[in-house]
């Protein structure tokens, strides 16, 4: 018997790809298990199945950052933080971290499908009880409209989200005088795509010019240090909250287009925060 359970929680991590640099990734995750029926004619209880995938997921990947080992350039060392990593393309880039930040994966590149064998895999070597095989899929929304990547570290937060380097995939919507701006998604989602976005309080070197940026902030798990090309980043003068992000968008969007802007600006899958503002 094949037990499944679609879209049974996200997944909100950071990668790192040689091809496109830090990326944010929020995926959907579907699960199938196989085994045999208990005297309760189930396999295993919907109200199990939950928490214990969730829970081994949440204390695992989710909320880290994704390094494939093997991609030319990466290189990983312990120091005081935990771990150092280091990237060399597409661009130089490293981070200090406690060790849980990092998901350290022997591949040249991270892709879904190859994550979710993996998981699957990883899964199934402690099976609950009856239960003889555990697939998991890792799939990405496909919403209309404009979508980008982005990872961050909320250093207040009390949970992972603290960590320096997680991040999201997110769908962005613009209504410009009370009607959807297609193009105005498209160029905000293009702007921000693969970005970093940092609180201004925790970038160590400000002066414009110094490269790269620097960023620095001990929270509950620990020191986190990030450096990446200034390039790739957005400073906002706020944490990078949901609510700050969607409220910075919307003044960005009035100060440059002017009118009544409202902006509903997605974490990952399903949530986020609607702000507004008006320029002349
Ligand atoms: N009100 C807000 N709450 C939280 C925010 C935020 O911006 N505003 N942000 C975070 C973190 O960024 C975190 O990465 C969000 O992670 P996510 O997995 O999307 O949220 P949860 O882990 O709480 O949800 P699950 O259903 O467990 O995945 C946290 N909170």
């Amino acid at each position: 018997m094949t037990l499944f359970v679609n879209n049974l929680t996200n997944v909100d991590v950071s990668v790192w790809s040689p091809q496109y640099g830090l990326q944010g990734a929020s995926w959907h995750v579907d699960v199938e298990l196989d085994g045999e029926l208990g005297e309760d004619g189930m396999l295993f209880d919907f109200g199990d199945v939950k928490p214990w995938i969730k829970s081994r997921l949440d204390a695992g990947l989710d909320h880290t950052l994704l390094v494939p080992t093997h991609a030319p350039g990466v290189g990983v060392e312990e120091c005081s933080e935990g771990l150092h990593v280091t990237a060399e393309l597409p661009y130089p880039f490293e981070v200090r971290a406690p060790r849980q930040s990092f998901t350290l994966l022997p591949w040249a590149e991270v892709t879904p499908e190859r994550l979710g064998d993996h998981l699957s895999a990883e899964l199934s070597k402690r099976p609950p009880p009856r239960v003889e095989a555990i697939r998991l899929r890792l799939r990405e929304e496909f919403p209309e409209g404009a979508i980008y990547t982005y990872s961050h570290g909320l250093k207040h937060h009390a949970g992972n989200c603290q960590r320096i380097a997680h991040g999201h995939r997110s769908h962005l919507r613009i209504w410009r005088d009370g009607q959807r701006d297609l193009e105005l998604e498209a160029l905000w989602a293009a702007r921000l795509d693969n970005s970093y976005l940092v609180d201004d309080a925790d970038v160590t070197n400000p002066r414009e010019l110094e490269q790269p940026l620097k960023v620095k902030y001990r929270s509950a798990q620990g020191l986190f240090r990030i450096k990446l090309p200034r390039e790739r980043c957005h400073q906002l003068p706020t944490p990078t909250t949901v609510e700050h992000i969607a409220s910075w968008l919307a003044e960005q969007i009035a100060q440059s287009t002017g009118g009544d802007i409202r902006v509903q600006a997605f974490e990952g899958i399903d949530k986020g925060a609607l702000a507004q503002a008006r320029r002349p």
